[in-house]
Protein backbone atom coordinates (compact mmCIF):
# COMPACT_ATOMS: atom_id res chain seq x y z
CA UNK A 1 0.00 0.00 0.00
CA UNK A 2 1.36 3.27 -1.04
CA UNK A 3 2.20 5.55 2.08
CA UNK A 4 0.27 9.59 1.32
CA UNK A 5 2.81 11.44 2.26
CA UNK A 6 5.61 10.18 -0.63
CA UNK A 7 5.69 10.64 -4.18
CA UNK A 8 3.42 7.42 -4.69
CA UNK A 9 0.73 8.56 -3.77
CA UNK A 10 -1.41 10.22 -6.74
CA UNK A 11 -1.69 13.85 -6.77
CA UNK A 12 -5.70 14.56 -7.53
CA UNK A 13 -7.45 18.44 -8.20
CA UNK A 14 -10.54 18.60 -7.66
CA UNK A 15 -12.60 20.46 -9.60
CA UNK A 16 -16.15 21.70 -8.39
CA UNK A 17 -15.16 21.12 -5.01
CA UNK A 18 -17.58 23.07 -3.24
CA UNK A 19 -20.38 21.52 -4.55
CA UNK A 20 -22.55 18.40 -3.47
CA UNK A 21 -20.03 16.23 -5.53
CA UNK A 22 -17.09 17.76 -4.92
CA UNK A 23 -17.50 17.62 -1.18
CA UNK A 24 -18.32 13.72 -1.09
CA UNK A 25 -15.40 13.48 -3.32
CA UNK A 26 -13.11 15.16 -0.61
CA UNK A 27 -14.40 13.55 2.42
CA UNK A 28 -13.67 10.08 0.56
CA UNK A 29 -10.36 10.96 -1.10
CA UNK A 30 -9.17 12.07 2.72
CA UNK A 31 -9.86 8.49 3.95
CA UNK A 32 -7.21 7.33 1.15
CA UNK A 33 -3.61 6.38 1.33
CA UNK A 34 -3.16 5.67 -2.39
CA UNK A 35 -3.76 9.86 -3.47
CA UNK A 36 -3.27 12.86 -2.26
CA UNK A 37 -5.57 15.95 -2.92
CA UNK A 38 -3.38 18.90 -4.24
CA UNK A 39 -5.86 21.15 -4.73
CA UNK A 40 -9.56 22.11 -4.46
CA UNK A 41 -11.31 24.59 -6.93
CA UNK A 42 -14.90 26.19 -6.72
CA UNK A 43 -16.35 28.81 -9.27
CA UNK A 44 -16.03 31.20 -5.93
CA UNK A 45 -12.86 32.88 -4.13
CA UNK A 46 -12.65 30.49 -1.61
CA UNK A 47 -13.23 31.60 2.18
CA UNK A 48 -10.21 29.53 3.45
CA UNK A 49 -7.08 29.20 1.61
CA UNK A 50 -6.63 25.85 2.91
CA UNK A 51 -9.19 23.75 4.54
CA UNK A 52 -8.30 20.28 6.24
CA UNK A 53 -4.85 20.79 4.55
CA UNK A 54 -6.22 21.16 0.92
CA UNK A 55 -5.40 24.25 -0.61
CA UNK A 56 -8.39 25.87 -2.17
CA UNK A 57 -8.78 27.73 -5.57
CA UNK A 58 -11.34 29.81 -7.40
CA UNK A 59 -12.10 28.99 -10.84
CA UNK A 60 -10.17 32.21 -11.60
CA UNK A 61 -7.50 31.16 -10.09
CA UNK A 62 -6.77 27.57 -12.07
CA UNK A 63 -3.54 28.01 -13.92
CA UNK A 64 -1.83 28.79 -10.49
CA UNK A 65 -3.07 25.05 -9.43
CA UNK A 66 0.36 22.92 -8.37
CA UNK A 67 1.25 20.06 -10.03
CA UNK A 68 -1.58 17.26 -10.26
CA UNK A 69 -1.30 13.88 -11.84
CA UNK A 70 -5.39 13.28 -12.69
CA UNK A 71 -8.09 16.22 -12.49
CA UNK A 72 -11.53 15.07 -11.07
CA UNK A 73 -14.63 17.26 -12.66
CA UNK A 74 -17.88 17.25 -11.01
CA UNK A 75 -19.00 20.76 -11.91
CA UNK A 76 -21.23 22.21 -14.66
CA UNK A 77 -20.61 22.94 -18.10
CA UNK A 78 -19.89 26.01 -17.96
CA UNK A 79 -16.36 24.91 -16.14
CA UNK A 80 -15.55 22.16 -18.35
CA UNK A 81 -13.22 23.66 -21.05
CA UNK A 82 -10.68 24.99 -18.54
CA UNK A 83 -10.40 22.21 -16.60
CA UNK A 84 -10.41 19.82 -19.63
CA UNK A 85 -7.48 22.25 -20.73
CA UNK A 86 -5.76 22.68 -17.89
CA UNK A 87 -5.27 18.57 -17.31
CA UNK A 88 -4.29 18.87 -21.04
CA UNK A 89 -1.52 21.42 -20.68
CA UNK A 90 -0.22 19.53 -17.36
CA UNK A 91 -0.41 16.17 -18.90
CA UNK A 92 -2.54 14.34 -16.42
CA UNK A 93 -5.63 12.37 -16.76
CA UNK A 94 -8.77 13.87 -16.81
CA UNK A 95 -11.67 11.91 -14.35
CA UNK A 96 -15.32 14.26 -15.46
CA UNK A 97 -18.63 13.32 -14.10
CA UNK A 98 -20.32 16.82 -15.22
CA UNK A 99 -23.23 16.12 -17.27
CA UNK A 100 -24.90 18.36 -19.54
CA UNK A 101 -22.46 18.48 -21.60
CA UNK A 102 -22.53 20.15 -25.45
CA UNK A 103 -21.43 18.47 -28.40
CA UNK A 104 -17.99 20.43 -29.22
CA UNK A 105 -17.32 19.37 -25.40
CA UNK A 106 -18.03 16.50 -26.56
CA UNK A 107 -16.11 16.22 -29.18
CA UNK A 108 -12.96 17.90 -26.93
CA UNK A 109 -13.39 15.24 -24.98
CA UNK A 110 -12.59 12.81 -27.80
CA UNK A 111 -9.38 15.06 -29.40
CA UNK A 112 -7.88 15.02 -26.04
CA UNK A 113 -8.12 11.31 -25.19
CA UNK A 114 -5.10 11.69 -28.10
CA UNK A 115 -3.14 13.11 -25.74
CA UNK A 116 -4.24 12.55 -22.07
CA UNK A 117 -6.39 9.30 -20.65
CA UNK A 118 -10.25 10.14 -20.10
CA UNK A 119 -12.81 9.02 -18.43
CA UNK A 120 -15.83 10.87 -19.02
CA UNK A 121 -19.46 8.88 -17.11
CA UNK A 122 -22.52 10.15 -16.69
CA UNK A 123 -22.64 8.03 -13.99
CA UNK A 124 -20.07 5.92 -11.78
CA UNK A 125 -22.23 3.80 -9.59
CA UNK A 126 -21.66 0.06 -10.05
CA UNK A 127 -25.60 -0.44 -10.11
CA UNK A 128 -25.88 1.63 -12.79
CA UNK A 129 -23.27 -0.57 -15.20
CA UNK A 130 -25.42 -3.31 -14.18
CA UNK A 131 -28.17 -1.67 -15.34
CA UNK A 132 -27.19 -0.74 -18.58
CA UNK A 133 -26.05 -3.91 -19.76
CA UNK A 134 -29.70 -5.38 -18.39
CA UNK A 135 -31.50 -2.62 -20.18
CA UNK A 136 -29.51 -3.87 -23.49
CA UNK A 137 -30.49 -7.27 -22.96
CA UNK A 138 -34.44 -5.98 -21.81
CA UNK A 139 -34.21 -3.94 -25.36
CA UNK A 140 -32.84 -6.99 -27.77
CA UNK A 141 -35.72 -9.36 -26.28
CA UNK A 142 -38.58 -7.02 -26.26
CA UNK A 143 -38.65 -5.64 -29.89
CA UNK A 144 -41.68 -3.69 -30.68
CA UNK A 145 -42.51 -2.64 -27.50
CA UNK A 146 -42.52 1.16 -25.84
CA UNK A 147 -39.21 2.01 -23.91
CA UNK A 148 -39.64 5.00 -21.43
CA UNK A 149 -37.00 6.38 -19.23
CA UNK A 150 -38.36 7.99 -16.24
CA UNK A 151 -35.79 10.18 -14.04
CA UNK A 152 -36.16 11.78 -10.55
CA UNK A 153 -33.67 14.20 -9.57
CA UNK A 154 -33.40 17.00 -6.57
CA UNK A 155 -35.14 20.30 -7.06
CA UNK A 156 -30.80 22.04 -7.96
CA UNK A 157 -30.26 19.39 -10.67
CA UNK A 158 -30.07 21.80 -13.69
CA UNK A 159 -29.83 19.91 -17.04
CA UNK A 160 -32.72 16.97 -17.77
CA UNK A 161 -32.80 13.95 -18.89
CA UNK A 162 -30.15 13.61 -16.94
CA UNK A 163 -26.87 12.68 -17.90
CA UNK A 164 -27.79 8.71 -16.59
CA UNK A 165 -31.49 8.69 -18.80
CA UNK A 166 -29.58 9.09 -22.09
CA UNK A 167 -26.43 6.96 -21.09
CA UNK A 168 -29.33 4.22 -20.25
CA UNK A 169 -31.19 5.71 -23.44
CA UNK A 170 -28.32 4.57 -25.59
CA UNK A 171 -27.87 1.17 -24.22
CA UNK A 172 -31.83 0.85 -24.86
CA UNK A 173 -31.17 1.52 -28.73
CA UNK A 174 -27.83 -1.03 -29.29
CA UNK A 175 -30.95 -3.20 -28.34
CA UNK A 176 -33.23 -2.07 -30.96
CA UNK A 177 -35.57 0.10 -28.75
CA UNK A 178 -36.54 4.16 -29.29
CA UNK A 179 -36.51 5.53 -25.87
CA UNK A 180 -38.29 8.11 -24.86
CA UNK A 181 -37.72 10.10 -21.64
CA UNK A 182 -39.53 12.03 -18.86
CA UNK A 183 -38.17 13.93 -15.89
CA UNK A 184 -39.23 15.31 -12.66
CA UNK A 185 -37.49 17.57 -10.13
CA UNK A 186 -38.38 17.09 -6.41
CA UNK A 187 -37.38 17.39 -3.15
CA UNK A 188 -33.53 15.65 -2.58
CA UNK A 189 -33.57 12.98 -4.07
CA UNK A 190 -30.30 11.94 -4.70
CA UNK A 191 -31.24 10.31 -8.41
CA UNK A 192 -33.50 7.28 -9.26
CA UNK A 193 -33.95 5.91 -13.01
CA UNK A 194 -36.97 3.93 -13.89
CA UNK A 195 -36.61 1.79 -17.51
CA UNK A 196 -39.81 0.76 -18.74
CA UNK A 197 -40.50 -1.59 -21.38
CA UNK A 198 -44.57 -1.75 -21.79
CA UNK A 199 -46.82 -3.68 -24.80
CA UNK A 200 -50.45 -4.56 -24.33
CA UNK A 201 -51.49 -6.63 -21.21
CA UNK A 202 -47.70 -6.24 -19.35
CA UNK A 203 -44.80 -4.28 -18.79
CA UNK A 204 -41.02 -4.55 -17.26
CA UNK A 205 -39.72 -1.49 -15.21
CA UNK A 206 -35.96 -1.75 -14.18
CA UNK A 207 -35.24 0.35 -11.49
CA UNK A 208 -31.84 1.80 -9.96
CA UNK A 209 -32.13 4.33 -6.63
CA UNK A 210 -29.44 5.97 -5.52
CA UNK A 211 -29.82 7.32 -1.92
CA UNK A 212 -26.34 8.60 -1.29
CA UNK A 213 -23.50 10.40 -3.02
CA UNK A 214 -20.95 8.36 -1.83
CA UNK A 215 -21.42 5.88 -4.70
CA UNK A 216 -20.66 7.94 -7.23
CA UNK A 217 -17.63 9.57 -5.44
CA UNK A 218 -16.16 5.96 -4.67
CA UNK A 219 -16.13 5.09 -8.35
CA UNK A 220 -14.79 8.49 -9.63
CA UNK A 221 -11.63 7.93 -6.82
CA UNK A 222 -11.49 4.38 -8.01
CA UNK A 223 -11.92 5.56 -11.87
CA UNK A 224 -8.78 8.27 -10.62
CA UNK A 225 -6.69 6.31 -8.98
CA UNK A 226 -6.48 3.88 -11.78
CA UNK A 227 -6.29 5.67 -14.67
CA UNK A 228 -3.46 7.86 -13.69
CA UNK A 229 -1.32 5.30 -14.94
CA UNK A 230 -2.69 4.57 -18.10
CA UNK A 231 -1.81 5.24 -21.54
CA UNK A 232 -3.72 8.01 -23.37
CA UNK A 233 -7.21 7.04 -24.27
CA UNK A 234 -10.81 7.27 -24.37
CA UNK A 235 -12.06 4.86 -21.09
CA UNK A 236 -15.31 3.87 -20.10
CA UNK A 237 -16.22 3.28 -16.11
CA UNK A 238 -16.37 -0.64 -16.52
CA UNK A 239 -12.68 -0.55 -18.27
CA UNK A 240 -11.21 0.46 -14.37
CA UNK A 241 -13.68 -1.46 -12.75
CA UNK A 242 -11.17 -4.29 -10.97
N1 LIG B 1 -21.36 11.12 -13.02
C1 LIG B 1 -21.93 10.98 -11.82
O1 LIG B 1 -21.90 9.88 -11.22
C2 LIG B 1 -22.59 12.16 -11.20
C3 LIG B 1 -22.61 13.34 -11.88
N2 LIG B 1 -23.15 14.45 -11.31
C4 LIG B 1 -23.00 15.69 -12.05
O2 LIG B 1 -21.95 16.43 -11.45
C5 LIG B 1 -22.16 17.81 -11.64
C6 LIG B 1 -22.12 18.52 -10.29
O3 LIG B 1 -23.23 18.14 -9.51
P1 LIG B 1 -23.45 18.76 -8.05
O4 LIG B 1 -22.26 18.50 -7.21
O5 LIG B 1 -24.79 18.32 -7.58
O6 LIG B 1 -23.52 20.33 -8.42
P2 LIG B 1 -23.33 21.59 -7.46
O7 LIG B 1 -24.11 22.71 -8.08
O8 LIG B 1 -23.59 21.22 -6.04
O9 LIG B 1 -21.76 21.92 -7.57
C7 LIG B 1 -21.20 22.51 -8.73
C8 LIG B 1 -19.75 22.81 -8.46
O10 LIG B 1 -19.18 23.33 -9.66
C9 LIG B 1 -18.65 24.64 -9.41
N3 LIG B 1 -18.86 25.46 -10.59
C10 LIG B 1 -20.02 25.90 -11.11
N4 LIG B 1 -19.79 26.65 -12.20
C11 LIG B 1 -18.46 26.67 -12.37
C12 LIG B 1 -17.59 27.30 -13.31
N5 LIG B 1 -18.07 28.07 -14.30
N6 LIG B 1 -16.24 27.10 -13.18
C13 LIG B 1 -15.75 26.33 -12.19
N7 LIG B 1 -16.53 25.74 -11.25
C14 LIG B 1 -17.86 25.89 -11.36
C15 LIG B 1 -19.40 25.16 -8.21
O11 LIG B 1 -18.64 26.18 -7.55
P3 LIG B 1 -19.38 27.32 -6.64
O12 LIG B 1 -19.95 26.60 -5.45
O13 LIG B 1 -18.28 28.28 -6.27
O14 LIG B 1 -20.45 27.91 -7.52
C16 LIG B 1 -19.51 23.88 -7.39
O15 LIG B 1 -18.28 23.64 -6.75
C17 LIG B 1 -23.50 17.93 -12.39
O16 LIG B 1 -23.25 18.04 -13.77
C18 LIG B 1 -24.19 16.60 -12.07
O17 LIG B 1 -25.13 16.24 -13.02
C19 LIG B 1 -23.70 14.42 -10.07
C20 LIG B 1 -23.72 13.26 -9.37
C21 LIG B 1 -23.17 12.03 -9.87
O1 LIG C 1 -27.04 15.86 -10.75
C1 LIG C 1 -27.12 14.81 -10.05
O2 LIG C 1 -27.39 14.84 -8.85
C2 LIG C 1 -26.84 13.54 -10.72
N1 LIG C 1 -26.44 13.57 -11.95
C3 LIG C 1 -26.05 12.48 -12.76
C4 LIG C 1 -26.92 12.42 -13.99
O3 LIG C 1 -27.19 13.47 -14.59
O4 LIG C 1 -27.29 11.33 -14.41
C5 LIG C 1 -25.94 11.18 -11.99
C6 LIG C 1 -26.87 11.01 -10.82
O5 LIG C 1 -28.12 10.60 -11.27
C7 LIG C 1 -26.97 12.27 -9.95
Amino acid sequence: MTNPNTKDAVRVLVHGASGRMGQAVLRLAAERQDLRVVAAVSRGVPAQRVVDGVPQFAASELGGAPGFDVGIDFSLPQGFDPILALCLERGAAFVSGTTGLGENQRDALDVAARSIPVLSASNFSLGVAVLGELVERAAAMLRGWDCDIVESHHVHKQDAPSGTALTLGEFAALGGAEPRYASLRAGDIVGEHTVQFATAGERIELIHRATNRDIFARGALHAAVQLSSRAPGLYRLRDLIS
